[in-house]
């Protein structure tokens, strides 16, 4: 079969998003298309990857490393791509030229050293690879200035090592899932008391790693405070080709520039993170939601940076547009919702969200709901240990308010449904960007402006434009659009591009970041490069090719890849690898 399992044992999709018995089937992708006029009648079949072409592995790996490393093709399939968009299309459409030649799945330092050596030795590039969760071309190489392709798939270092409960701190390896990971934390720290957590909550948290948080940089679910998991780390511990950084654990240090902050967001391209000490936090006991809608997109906005401005710390303040809002099954009036939640370990929320809903009402916002959402305890409720979901705050006994649980479950759903709307050629993707408040409805007025009419001028149809921000800062939100559109079968992926273009201009052109928390990849190169101060591009070429002398981690994302310096070829002629004795569980 062409899956391999996720920890809770349930088939993984090669080509797309999450579980295999979860996808859409193709009655409910023919409804959904319906929806979208223009569409064809019929989904694109999920092709068998027995019945697709992949060259043949151009290396071998040492004897010594042969039992952790695969040729499967199924392994080798879905380790090709991400799961962006373009992703699902290039695998529905059965292409596969990008596939590694080989995957390993190093199960402790020591391999992943010997795997690195060997890599840097035969100029095989070197893709760090956790949960495969990437939507910019993180995890796939393009280029040809490389012998092979060798996937570092680190999902098998996946344990809470230590846990110091003094300091609410745990070590953790990089490899670990997001439900494995609070999980063992449970185990650790739960005793009779609610334990400690990492609480942090990307929507990918199911089929994401820790290692991949922060090589990205990413966003979890709280929409203020700790918006990235950068503010979590306390230290971590990276694998170069030039020797191990390993920082210091500390509460905060002014001596000199962060190794920390040097690797967060580093993508792979400069070391492979093995291990980090993370910040805990005892588990939330008081949690309270509520949702608020407005009429006027632009006085919810206003409303949202009172409260991002206020101090008061929501855990959650989503704001959805009438069209965010009507696609997750929110609110279908023409209204803007705003989604808040309030969580603490040690004292009752009330007043804080009394609070932030009366600010709210202060800018002509309606309070539709406010409830109880987990007095007493957490779990379940939230997703944590069940492995379903983003954790956001909504569950419990009472169960989460009308509208916060509409947009919980399509927040979790959101990805299926992507994956079955592509089936059907409809073009389906976001995209995501930060700026300053002065600089923020003129930029979202274009950015709906803009992308709308590139749609209609390369499908020859109107197409939904939808925002929401997901993270919001005192001085800015992150606004998040949702595209989507007819495509025509076969031309989705050209289309998307001259899309995504027109955004990426627009986004310049306001100072607006090219990612809020999806990171660069190979995606957003341009974007990252026109971004980046030209001292700073330097020295991270420097620290590149320091830390990489032949230029085999993760080229292209990041910085162009470094020519390779002349190693010597001990590779033997390339060779079909031979099928693995025993296996390593994961084909
Ligand atoms: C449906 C969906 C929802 C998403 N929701 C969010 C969200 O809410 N917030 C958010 O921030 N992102 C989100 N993403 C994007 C993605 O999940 C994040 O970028 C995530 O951090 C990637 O983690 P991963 O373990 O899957 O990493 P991968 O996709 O495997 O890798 C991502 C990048 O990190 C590098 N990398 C991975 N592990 C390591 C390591 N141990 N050492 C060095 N480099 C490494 C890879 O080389 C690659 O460049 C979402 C994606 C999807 C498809």
């Amino acid at each position: 079969m062409a899956t391999t399992t996720v920890p809770s044992g349930a088939a993984r999709s090669w080509w797309g998003w999450g579980r295999t018995d979860r996808a859409l089937p193709d009655s409910e992708c023919a409804e959904l298309a319906a929806l979208v006029p223009g569409l064809p009648s019929r989904p694109l079949p999920v092709p068998d990857v027995g019945g697709l072409t992949l060259a043949p592995p151009r290396a071998r790996p040492p004897a010594s490393l042969a039992h952790r490393v695969s040729a499967d093709p199924d392994v080798r399939a879905g380790h090709t791509y991400g799961k962006a968009y373009r992703d699902v299309v290039r695998a529905l459409h059965g292409d596969l030229s990008a596939a590694p030649d080989l995957v390993a799945f190093p199960q402790t330092e020591a391999e992943l050293v010997d795997l690195l050596d060997w890599a840097g030795s035969r100029n095989v590039a070197a893709i760090p690879y956790g949960g495969g969760s990437s939507v910019v071309g993180g995890v796939e190489y393009r280029g040809d200035s490389h012998d092979a392709v060798l996937t570092l798939d680190l999902s098998a270092m996946d344990r809470v090592l230590e846990v110091d409960t003094v300091s609410r701190a745990a070590r953790i390896q990089a490899g670990v899932f997001g439900p494995a990971l609070e999980a063992q934390l449970r185990e650790h720290t739960g005793g009779d008391g609610p334990g400690l957590t990492l609480r942090h909550f990307p929507q990918s948290f199911e089929f994401s790693t820790l290692g991949g948080w922060l090589a990205t940089r990413a966003g979890g679910h709280y929409a203020t405070q700790y918006q990235h998991i950068d503010d979590l780390v306390e230290s971590m511990r990276v694998v170069t080709p030039a020797g191990v950084s390993e920082s210091w654990r500390l509460p905060g240090s002014g001596a000199g520039p962060s190794p920390d902050r040097f690797f967060l967001g580093s993508e792979g391209a400069l070391g492979v993170i093995t291990e980090a000490w993370m910040r805990l936090q005892d588990r939330p006991v008081h949690k309270r939601s509520a949702s608020v809608s407005f009429t006027d997109f632009d006085a919810a906005a206003e409303a949202v940076r009172a409260i991002a401005q206020s101090g008061l710390q929501p855990a959650n303040c989503r704001l959805l547009d009438p069209g965010e809002a009507a696609v997750s099954g929110v609110a279908e009036d023409g209204t803007s919702v705003l989604v808040l939640g309030v969580e603490s370990a040690h004292r009752p929320v009330d007043g804080r969200l009394a609070e932030l809903t009366a600010l709210a009402a202060d800018h002509g916002g309606l309070v539709r709901t406010s409830r109880d959402a987990a007095a007493g305890r957490d779990g379940g409720g939230d997703g944590i240990g069940d492995g379903g979901g983003d954790g956001s705050g909504d569950g419990g006994p009472d169960g989460p308010s009308a509208a916060v649980g509409a947009w919980r479950s399509a927040f979790l759903r959101m990805p299926y449904v992507r994956d079955g709307l592509a089936r059907m050629s409809a073009i389906t993707e976001t995209f995501e960007t930060a700026c300053t408040w002065d600089r923020a409805p003129g930029l979202i007025r274009e950015v709906r402006a803009g992308i709308g009419a590139a749609v209609e001028e390369v499908t020859g149809r109107p197409g939904l434009v939808n925002c929401r921000f997901t993270h919001v800062y005192p001085d800015g939100p992150a606004p998040y659009f949702t595209v989507i559109a007819a495509g025509r079968r076969g031309s989705e992926l050209a289309m998307w591009d001259e899309i995504k273009a027109a955004a990426m201009e627009t986004l310049a052109r306001h100072g607006a970041t090219v990612t809020h928390h999806h990171a660069v990849g190979r995606d957003h190169r341009p974007g990252y490069d026109g971004q980046r101060p030209e001292p700073y591009a330097l020295a991270l070429k420097a620290a590149k090719a320091a830390l990489d002398p032949h230029g085999v981690l993760n080229p292209g994302v990041l910085l162009d890849a470094p020519a390779p310096a002349p190693a010597p070829s001990l590779a033997p002629s390339p060779a079909p690898a031979p099928p693995e004795p025993g296996g390593h569980g994961h084909g």
